[in-house]
């Protein structure tokens, strides 16, 4: 007889960013995330780690009574009445925003991680093992380093993290302003010198796309043999993405979100003809973020690599767009927000199920890197991941470290990401536009 749930947490935390710029604006000294932990009567816990937001930990806390009771065995019938409850709260959008606002899809993730995370320690095997048709298919994962243009912190009064103790480089460098080409290389140098990675990811949608285009030159003359992608989440129109990422595509290994909704096309038509004009391939975490989506973005031929982070396609889901790109030629990948370490451990599990050739995975986590929630967080060497072979997701919770992150979660005046605010510090009474990159004013 398997173990059966006795009691689901629902722990909202916090840890400290940086001052990333993207099109939603900064990025606030803070980032705040869900942990949830399940803990069975066999004396195991399970653990899972999404974004927060009220209307996610409302949705967390509907599934309780569907999660405890269940036995640890009965994950899909679980899962799948959690999806049709949550299901009866209506239809979602992801919103253009350049991270997904849906609640649904995250919180079955969340409750989906940790009952994979329980029941591997049942039937001794690792996530990766038990994940779509084939399970484990890679000992190790490949990840990108993720490079983001910087404000000036010292143009604020916020708390944002300080570069005390330098251990090297890289600690001092995502402390200070990046805004310029010589900025993006040196921060690319100084992560590449800590993790060793082979490939580099620029946000853009803060700079005029042309000067985020000399980033990529800079990038390419400090790493000629890197794949390069630059991703302004969908900011510019179809004409400015040619006219930018022309000139330019020889130095690109794809575009990431290039363009998107425009007028009266829609994203997935913008990047279907950003395709046909340049000849570059695409990625996409905004016009295919589901099955339905996905479907038209290959009918009209869009996207070469959907991007299936698996917090918003669940882990199952993200392992199965993984089988259908093996099926249909295409590239899987992985998109990140800033995350703690259970979500690192999440999305190297999802990425060795994934069969065939796959593109390095996005992460947050050199942002992030220093703060843990967990005894031994998995560490990046030579652009790596490491795939577990412990039983479950091969990580265990730090009780104290993870109070720590829910004090400073409940010590915040917020429930959810708001790059706004500290953008009008940079441009007073800055707001929200999805088609104006966020220092274009
Ligand atoms: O500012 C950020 O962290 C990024 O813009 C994310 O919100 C975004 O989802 C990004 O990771 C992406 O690839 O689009
Ligand atoms: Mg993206």
């Amino acid at each position: 007889m398997f173990p059966k749930i006795k009691k689901m947490r629902i722990v909202p935390v916090a840890g400290y960013d940086g001052f990333l710029l993207n099109l939603s604006g900064g990025h606030a000294p803070w980032f705040i995330r869900c942990v949830v932990i399940l803990e069975d009567d066999a004396g195991h816990q399970g653990v899972g780690e999404i974004p927060s937001s009220a209307g996610i930990l409302k949705g967390l806390e509907q599934c309780r009574s569907l999660v405890e009771g269940s036995r640890v065995n009965d994950i899909k019938q679980t899962l799948n009445q959690a999806r049709l409850l949550l299901a009866r709260n209506g239809r979602e959008e992801r919103g253009r925003q350049t991270f997904d606002l849906r609640v649904a899809v995250h919180v079955i993730t969340g409750i989906e991680s940790a009952l994979y995370d329980l029941y591997g320690q049942a039937v001794r095997l690792p996530v990766a093992d038990l994940l779509g048709q084939y399970g484990r298919q890679r000992d190790e994962v490949e990840a990108l380093g993720y490079l983001f243009l910087l404000g000036d912190p010292a143009k604020t009064d916020l708390p944002y993290p300080r570069p005390e103790n330098p251990s090297d480089e890289w600690d001092e460098v995502r402390c200070r302003e990046a805004l310029t080409p010589e900025a993006v290389a040196n921060l690319a140098k100084a992560a590449y010198a800590r993790y060793g990675f082979k490939d580099f990811k620029l946000k853009g949608g803060v700079l005029r796309g042309e000067e985020e285009a000399d980033c990529i030159r800079a990038l390419h003359e400090a790493f000629p043999e890197a794949r390069l992608t630059l991703d302004p989440n969908g900011a510019w129109a179809l004409d400015e993405a040619v006219r930018v990422l022309e000139p330019i595509k020889h130095l690109l290994s794809y575009a990431e979100d290039p363009c998107g909704q425009e007028e009266s096309y829609s994203g997935r038509e913008t990047m279907a003809e950003f395709k046909k004009r340049t000849g570059l391939p695409t990625a996409t975490n905004m016009i295919a973020t589901d099955f339905k989506q996905l479907q038209y973005a290959v009918q009209l031929n869009a996207v070469d690599i959907p991007l299936a982070d698996c917090h918003f396609w669940t882990m199952q889901g993200a392992v199965k767009v993984g089988e259908l790109c093996n099926e249909w030629g295409m590239t899987w990948g992985s998109h990140s927000n800033n995350h703690f370490d259970v979500s690192l451990a999440m999305m190297t599990h999802v990425a060795a199920a994934c069969p065939g050739e796959i593109t390095a995975i996005d992460t947050h986590w050199i942002w992030q890197d220093g703060q843990r929630i967990t005894k031994e967080p998995l560490r990046i060497r030579d652009g790596k991941l490491a795939v577990s072979g412990t039983p479950g997701l091969g990580i265990e919770l730090d009780e104290d470290k993870l109070i720590e992150a829910h004090r400073l979660y409940q010590g915040l005046d917020v429930t959810q990401r708001n790059d706004a605010m500290a953008m009008q510090y940079l441009i007073p009474g800055w707001e929200f536009d999805p088609k104006k990159p966020a220092l274009v004013r």
